[in-house]
Formats: structure tokens, sequence, C-alpha cells
């Protein structure tokens, strides 16, 4: 369970004072989740999530996450908003963690995929991504091309324990990505881990997004080949180029792709494929038996990467 540091009730009670949110009613740790410590608050004005920071998110970072919650909420995207103290700030501090409450989004997270998820969350991406147009804080995405090398590097010595051969197949990989990787196509604010688990539905209706925690400047499309992976797989492996076809082009009526964008996506979907191998398997090899939060299965993503590797353009995705 991702709680990692415990509060107390008065000192939860004495934290909230210093909002105009009301009195605790009562609150409850969250399971989900494995970043950083999150908690339902209920209060005598209604429910709130109070997240405390933890080792893996940098502060310097949550100005600018923070504010693009503002941001994309201020242009209309159902996301969470900061709820600033009565000194004006969102970002506080409790039990020595950088801390901050948002406002509660109601839905789930789909626990089963249907295509109707997908058609939709097509269009509340390219709406999140027109969203973020204006937002002026910027983020470097440390988990793009440049950062993959040195992931795989400490990855590297002990990466054959998981699949013989896996190193010289990411080494591979990486060679061809690190030489192909596109530069020119449109950018802006992306989510960059839009996975199931962060979209919200309420009735089979888009609710909203959530954990805008890697959210960073990139390539635009490359939002999209994350979650052409994250949605369109099944768990037999099979790609689901109808999956593929309604979230591309609900995403595409809202945001048109450029040719350079379709044209690029098999690569984009390879390297995004890539950055969730490498952090799976630096996970994987460095979480200790009996670890709390138990790491996501790697292999996952070597399956997905090949299948991308193996395409012989963008049709594969369910396009004309
Ligand atoms: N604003 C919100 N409204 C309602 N529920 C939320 C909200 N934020 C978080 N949650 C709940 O908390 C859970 C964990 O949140 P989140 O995904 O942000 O965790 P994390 O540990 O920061 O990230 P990660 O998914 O990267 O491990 C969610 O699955 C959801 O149940
Ligand atoms: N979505 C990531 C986890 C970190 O958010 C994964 O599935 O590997």
């Amino acid at each position: 369970m991702a709680v990692y540091t415990e509060i107390d009730d008065q000192t939860l009670s004495a934290f909230i004072a210093d909002y105009d949110i009301g009195e605790l009613v009562s609150y409850k740790g969250i399971a989900e989740g494995v970043e950083n410590s999150n908690y339902l608050l209920v209060t005598s004005q209604g429910p709130y999530i109070l997240t405390l920071y933890e080792k893996r998110v940098n502060p310097a970072d949550l100005p600018f996450f923070l504010g693009l919650m503002n941001h994309l909420a201020g242009n209309g995207l159902a996301c969470p908003t900061p709820v600033a103290a009565r000194d004006g700030e969102a970002l506080r501090e409790l039990c020595g963690r950088p801390a901050a409450i948002v406002t509660f989004l109601r839905g789930m997270w789909p626990r089963r995929i249907q295509a109707h998820h997908c058609a939709q969350l097509g269009t509340a991406l390219a709406r999140m991504h027109l969203a973020g147009e204006g937002f002026t804080l910027t983020r470097r995405n440390a988990l793009s091309v440049d950062g993959w090398r040195p992931l795989f590097e400490a990855a590297r010595p002990r990466a054959d324990e998981v699949m013989p051969g896996l190193a010289d197949e990411i080494a591979r990989e990486l060679d061809l990505l690190e030489a192909r990787w596109p530069t020119d196509l449109p950018h802006g604010v992306i989510h960059a881990d839009a996975f199931p688990d962060n979209v919200f539905y309420l009735n089979d209706q888009f609710s909203g997004l959530i954990d805008f925690y890697f959210a960073c400047n990139d390539l635009l499309a490359y939002d999209v080949a994350v979650c052409l992976n994250a949605w369109c797989f099944e768990a037999d492996r099979s790609f689901n180029a109808t999956k593929a076809r309604l979230l591309l082009a609900s995403y595409r009526k809202v945001r048109p792709f450029e040719d350079a964008e379709l044209n690029a996506l098999p690569l984009l979907c390879r390297g995004s494929a890539m950055r969730f191998l490498l952090t799976r398997l630096y996970d994987w090899l460095n979480t200790p038996a009996g670890a709390f939060v138990k790491p996501k299965d790697p292999m996952e993503y070597l399956h997905k990467l090949r299948f991308h590797a193996a395409v012989s353009g963008p049709g594969a995705y369910g396009l004309e």
C-alpha cells in the first residue's frame, strides 16, 4: 500500500486548520499508487486528496505539477485542482515532506478496458494538449530518449537475469532509437503517464485525468504513443487495432495530426515501450524481496516494443 508517511489525527487537524476547507471528519490512506503517500480526507465540506511527496519526486518540480493542474482545470480540463491554504500557498509541508491538498475527482479507473474508454481517452488527451497551451512553466522530460541509456546502464549487468539476451536486445534497440528519434514534431505539455489507472470514468463517461507527476514538455504525439501502449494491448499480448483506431480517430478530431506525426508513430510507440521497459526493469532489479510495492512486469513492455519494431507503418494502428 502506498502510504509511506503515517500521519496522526492531531497533526492532520492542525494542518487543515490553515485552510478554508472545513474541519476534519475522517481520513484514510489510499492503497493504490506507488510513488507518493495519498490520503482521502473528508472534511465538513466534502472529500479532498492529500498527497505527501516522497523521495522520487523532485521538490523543485512541484510548482510545475501543481501550476499545470491549475492551468489545465482553468482551461476546462477535468482534473484535480490544488487547494491553497489561507496564506495563498498550495504547496506546503507536512511530517517533513512537501505536501498538497487537491480537489477530489469523482469516478473510477477502468479495470476492464473497452473500446469506448479508448475513444473517450483520445478526446481527453487531445483536449489536454490544447488546454496546456500558454502554460509558462516548463519541465524537460527526464525519461525521454536522453534518459534511457543511463537507466539501461544501471540495469544492464543484471538484465539477463530477467531474460537471457535481454541486455543485447535492449542495446540494439537503444542504438536505433537514439539514431532515429524525431525532434521536429509539434510539442507542448504532455501527461506522459496516462495509463488506465490515471483516467477516471463515471457511469462510462470520462470524468477526469489524475497523477500529473510525470508531466513535462515533449512531443505531443509521444503522449499518444504512451496511450497506444497502455490501452490497446490485450492480456494475451495481442494488439487491438480497433481500440487504437478509436483512440487515434477521436484524438485527431480535436487536435489533427500532421503527416509527420502519423509517420513517426511506430517509432514513438517503440520509444515509449522502451521507456516503460527500462523503468520497470530498473525497479524489478532494485526492489527488495518482500517490499511494500510489487514491481510491474518489464517483459510486458518488451513484447510491446517487439510489436512496434515489426510494424510496417502507421496503418498497423488501424488507420486508413
Ligand atoms: N484527485 C483525486 N480524486 C480522487 N481520487 C484520487 C485523486 N488523486 C488520487 N486519487 C486516488 O489515489 C490513487 C493514487 O493516486 P496516484 O495515481 O496519483 O498515486 P501516485 O502514487 O502518486 O502515482 P503512481 O500511479 O504513479 O504510482 C488513485 O488511484 C486514486 O484512487
Ligand atoms: N505507469 C507506469 C508506472 C508509473 O507511473 C508503469 O506502468 O510502468
